[in-house]
């Protein structure tokens, strides 16, 4: 078979794959999808899976962009864009090739006058976001997936920097605890490891500077999820008393399991639905000393990871999300004490989710602003998350 054919087999192969994912349910993670995908297609090698996924994430990453062209072309566009070598882009774009290693702000240039391609189009929702995201730089973070970061336990982290330098393992190191991966680092191979760091991205793991957390008070994690901020807490102020609580029991399975995996053992579970009027049902009159309210968002700061979800999304769900937020956070603060913190964090990029139900919360609960920030994430190859303390009058 020559180039020519085998990449042209390449691009009806994705073609297929895609086809396929779209009649998928609605918000079906990509990744889920192509581990499937290859189960019923075994016949494809390593390498022809490999390929397959890295040219569909691509796709993705563009978002609406060029979406009239040639589904061939919208690929070569793609490869452009996202990668420094691409036989995709040589064999369709040939014209442009030699430019593939060139900074993105050229590359966009070049595309945008040879090509249908624009860049306003790529994400629909610009005029949507926080005050503190640059939508220029957010636009060309989507172009690139974000690295793999590791929150390592403080009494660990010798141990670890010294396992990854060991096992050669190429790492950027980010203040005394945390490091930077490529994506797809084998870390289940480097002995040694086990128990002693978090996959925490870089953003979320910043949120932890906003707990300010003593020995001794009564802590809750209102959306605990798999307890990724739960641990933060555990790890930053060993002495908190904590008590964990979610909508759905199968979710804090996970979180004891990690707990588990950490040694932490001195903690208070419940399912709690934030939605339901009740809380006082569940808890009494309880209140804390502190709440962290992760809640439920677009994710929107995470689409790099998740491209797919950038042509998935319906905007009407932006301001659903905002709704939520803020039905979850007023039922929540109902168990702060006076002069005590709501930590309020999403990983979405827009004003609906972020400062716009901080505004409800002062406006309708009694809460005083001490300080929010987004947390661009692409400043540093990470997420971009939103954080506010509020304080309860
Ligand atoms: C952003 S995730 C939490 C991630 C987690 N804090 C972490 O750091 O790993 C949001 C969580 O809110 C939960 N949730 C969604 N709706 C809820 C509700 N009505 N009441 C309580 N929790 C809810 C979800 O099940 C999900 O685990």
């Amino acid at each position: 078979m020559s180039t020519e054919q085998r990449i042209n087999q390449q691009i009806r192969t994705v073609e297929r794959l895609l086809l396929a994912y779209q009649q998928e349910e609605k918000g079906t993670p990509l990744a889920r999808f192509l581990t499937g995908f290859y189960k019923r297609n075994p016949q494809m090698g390593s390498k022809d899976r490999r390929m397959a996924s890295r040219l569909a994430y691509h796709y993705f990453r563009i978002g609406h962009a060029a979406r009239q062209s040639e589904f061939s072309l919208q690929l070569a566009i793609a490869e452009f864009l996202c990668s420094a070598d691409s036989a995709v882009a040589e064999l369709l774009l040939p014209a442009l090739y030699p430019a593939i290693q060139a900074p993105l702000e050229e590359k966009i240039a070049l595309l945008e006058t040879h090509t249908p391609f624009r860049l306003v189009d790529v994400f629909p929702f610009l005029n949507q976001l926080s005050s503190g995201i640059d939508p220029h730089r957010f636009l060309l973070s989507l172009f690139e997936q974000p690295d793999l970061f590791l929150r390592l336990r403080p009494r660990y982290a010798a141990d670890v920097i010294g396992a990854l330098e060991n096992a050669g393992i190429d790492f950027r190191r980010i203040g005394d605890f945390t490091v930077a991966l490529p994506n797809g680092t084998a870390l289940a191979r480097v002995p040694g490891l086990a128990g002693k760091y978090e996959v925490q991205d870089y953003s979320s793991q910043r949120t932890g500077g906003f707990f300010k957390a003593s020995r001794g008070e009564s802590w809750w994690d209102a959306c605990a999820g798999a307890g990724g901020k739960s641990l933060l807490l555990l790890d930053n102020c060993p002495g908190v008393q904590l008590l964990v609580s979610d909508i759905r029991s199968s979710i804090l399975r996970n979180l004891d399991e990690r707990f588990q995996a950490a040694g932490i053992r001195s903690y208070r579970q419940k399912i709690i639905d934030l939605t339901k009027g009740d809380t006082a049902a569940v808890l009494g009159k309880e209140q804390f000393d502190g709440i962290i309210l992760d809640v439920p968002c677009s994710g929107s700061g995470t689409w790099g990871r998740t491209p797919e979800m950038i042509t998935a999304f319906q905007a009407g769900t932006i301001q659903r999300f905002g709704a939520l937020q803020q039905q979850i956070a007023g039922q929540a603060v109902k168990h702060l004490k006076p002069g005590k913190p709501l930590i309020y964090i999403t990983c979405s990029v827009f004003a609906a989710e972020n400062e716009e139900v901080v505004r409800y919360l002062q406006q309708h609960h009694r809460l005083h602003l001490e300080h929010m920030e987004t947390l661009q994430g692409y400043d540093h190859r990470a997420d971009s998350m939103f954080v506010a303390r509020l304080v309860a009058l």
